[in-house]
């Protein structure tokens, strides 16, 4: 298994009385991709702040290839690329005058500042670009020259921070798409934030979950559903044409189902035909042969079934539906 290159443990920071980071404990390996997510304010900046060594932790203990950030770090800047979700450039200047400055202040020679550079611009698709002014590129094309200036000082480990705000659909795939190239051709360990689940979902390895300063749970999308969802990792569908409070009560008693409910067809696309009534039936484990002999024998006819098993999507969405008690139950499972 590949070494460990970021070590948090117990990581507590507060603001006042509020904790912005709540006994954070994560390993990532190094050449992984992983994906910090959570809504605004769930910490995601705050944890990336201390990793770099510019914010001071309260409690706990962070490493990152070695290093304590926050006695060194400047030896840390140097071997980690950092990109802002806002990236600062001289306007006025070109990307490839921006990109030699940013050289020149890691100490490379004018000369080798001058290949990199432009070895850069081609690699993130900016070649053409190269002379005109960084003041007038579009949103996608300053991230692409921000990740091209975190790359410049050849760094093992790149974080970057909501680096796909504001970029339309199309600009969006072809960050995400470079971005995972350069993890796979270089090695490279990138850890990531978004509260965008899709694109996380794209091309993290891992997710970590984070709600309030908190981490509910990380991995991949399977040990999330397993994680987060204990209780109902599927979810079964059926579409009948009368549900009475009897059927509801037969179906719970069906070995398996954990959760019956008439879905409030608030999603058009999953809006059942008019006249169908839609329940959605949370099981540990597929019992659908059980849930249609149970519906028939109720004399309620059954239009469809149909199994699901949840992406990330809806993890999200189901988990941060549950509110507060519902999460901080199942905080204390996934801290098991
Ligand atoms: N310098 C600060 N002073 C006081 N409170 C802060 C400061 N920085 C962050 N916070 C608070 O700490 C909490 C965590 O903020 P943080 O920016 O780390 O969250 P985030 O997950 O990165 O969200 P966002 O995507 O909105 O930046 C929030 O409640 C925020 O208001």
């Amino acid at each position: 298994m590949a070494e460990t290159v970021i070590d948090i443990q117990q990581l507590t920071k507060s603001y006042g009385t509020h904790k912005a980071v709540d006994h954070l404990s994560l390993q990532i390996r190094r050449g992984e991709i992983f994906g910090l997510l959570g809504p605004n304010g769930a910490g995601k900046s705050t944890t990336i702040l201390m990793l770099l060594g510019l914010s001071e932790p309260d409690g706990g203990s962070i490493n990152v290839l070695g290093l304590d950030p926050t006695r060194r770090p400047i030896e840390v800047k140097r071997r980690v690329g950092y990109l802002p979700d806002d990236v600062g450039f001289y306007e006025d200047w070109t990307g490839l005058e921006n990109l030699k400055l940013t050289a020149r202040l890691n100490g490379i020679s004018d000369k080798e500042a001058e290949d990199r550079s432009l070895d850069l611009l081609k690699e993130v698709g900016l070649q053409d670009a190269a002379h005109k002014k960084a003041g007038n590129y579009s949103r996608g094309m300053r991230q692409r020259l921000g990740l091209a200036d975190v790359l410049i000082k050849r760094p093992e480990i790149i974080i970057l921070d909501e680096p796909t705000l504001g970029i339309d659909p199309k600009g969006i795939d072809e960050l995400l798409g470079l971005i995972h190239g350069l993890s796979r051709d270089q090695g490279l360990t990138v850890l990531l934030s978004s509260h965008q689940l899709h694109q996380v979902q794209q091309i993290c390895d891992r997710v970590g979950l984070f709600v309030s300063g908190r981490l509910l749970a990380e991995g991949n999308l399977e040990t999330l559903s397993r994680v987060l969802l204990t209780d109902t990792p599927l979810l079964i569908t059926a579409e009948v044409d009368r549900a009475d409070d009897a059927l509801l009560t037969d179906l719970q008693s069906v070995e398996g189902v954990s959760s019956v409910r008439i879905a409030s067809g608030d999603q058009d696309s999953m809006r059942p035909v008019e006249d169908r009534t839609r329940l959605e039936i949370g099981v540990n484990a597929d019992c659908s042969p059980e849930i249609a002999r149970t519906v028939v024998a109720s004399g309620a006819a059954l239009y469809g079934l149909q199994r699901k098993e949840y992406g990330l999507d809806e993890i999200y969405r189901r988990y941060f539906a549950g509110g507060e008690e519902l999460g901080s139950k199942r905080s204390k499972r996934a801290a098991k």
